[in-house]
């Protein structure tokens, strides 16, 4: 089965274009002020027409209002938006029918029972992604390098394709979609020198390891 490979927080056109240039099938571009990965709405424009047509590129927001929403569909023109707050099914069902995009709903998962909305967000989402659960002091509630228990996720039945993140690197993805059977994998601190700061060589080798794990992949 194939595997969707995502890489996140990108900021410049080289490491967006070397993410491109490897073969990445989605983009994702984070609009969280408090992230050392954060695009103005300026840089998200250009980066977005560099991404149009060779990946799908992708809004990562966290509890966003719609003012926020209206500008970054404006300008980025994003194909997925990537919620990665406390966004209740309510409030994804509102911004499916404003906006008529498909979304990709995080889920936070440290134990069994983080896994508990999954069904109330699989009746609305296109696309969950499970990720490590953030600490509760933390700055940011994703983009932390940390991961979770992949175990959790063995033998999930959901009827929506997902994708998994939270620490991922080239050394680690391989046992991460062999558990998990996952469908898609997302990255951003694995591949970087420093937080924000993304590596061309790390992307690549990221994407050729993940793109090794493929078979492992069910969905
Ligand atoms: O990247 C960020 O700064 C960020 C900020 C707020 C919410 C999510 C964020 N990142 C996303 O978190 C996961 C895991 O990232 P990592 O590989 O562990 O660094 C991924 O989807 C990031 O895009």
């Amino acid at each position: 089965m194939s595997l969707l490979v995502k890489i996140c927080g990108l900021t410049t056109p080289d490491t967006l274009g070397a993410a491109l240039d490897a073969g990445a099938d989605m983009v994702g571009f984070v609009f969280f002020p408090p992230s050392p990965r954060h695009v103005s709405l300026t840089d998200a424009r250009a980066l977005g027409r560099e991404a149009k047509g060779r990946a799908l590129k992708v809004a990562l927001t966290v509890d966003a209002d719609d003012a926020t929403f209206e500008n970054i569909v404006e300008t980025l023109r994003p194909d997925l938006l990537q919620l990665h707050g406390r966004e209740s099914v309510a409030r994804i069902r509102d911004l499916k029918q404003r906006f008529g995009l498909p979304v990709m709903k995080a889920i936070p998962v440290e134990t069994a029972a983080d896994l508990a909305p999954l069904a109330g967000y699989a009746d609305v989402c296109d696309r969950i992604l499970f990720d490590a659960r953030a600490p509760k002091d933390a700055t940011r509630p994703g983009g932390l390098g940390a991961t979770f228990d992949w175990h959790l996720l063995q033998g999930l039945k959901l009827d929506r394709p997902f994708m998994v993140s939270g620490g991922l690197s080239a050394d680690n993805v391989t046992e991460a979609v062999r558990i998990t059977r996952a469908g898609g994998v997302d990255v951003s601190s694995g591949v970087e020198r420093a937080p924000g700061v993304k590596d061309g060589d790390m992307i690549r080798d990221f994407i050729r390891a993940a793109r090794a794990a493929e078979e492992l992949s069910v969905q």
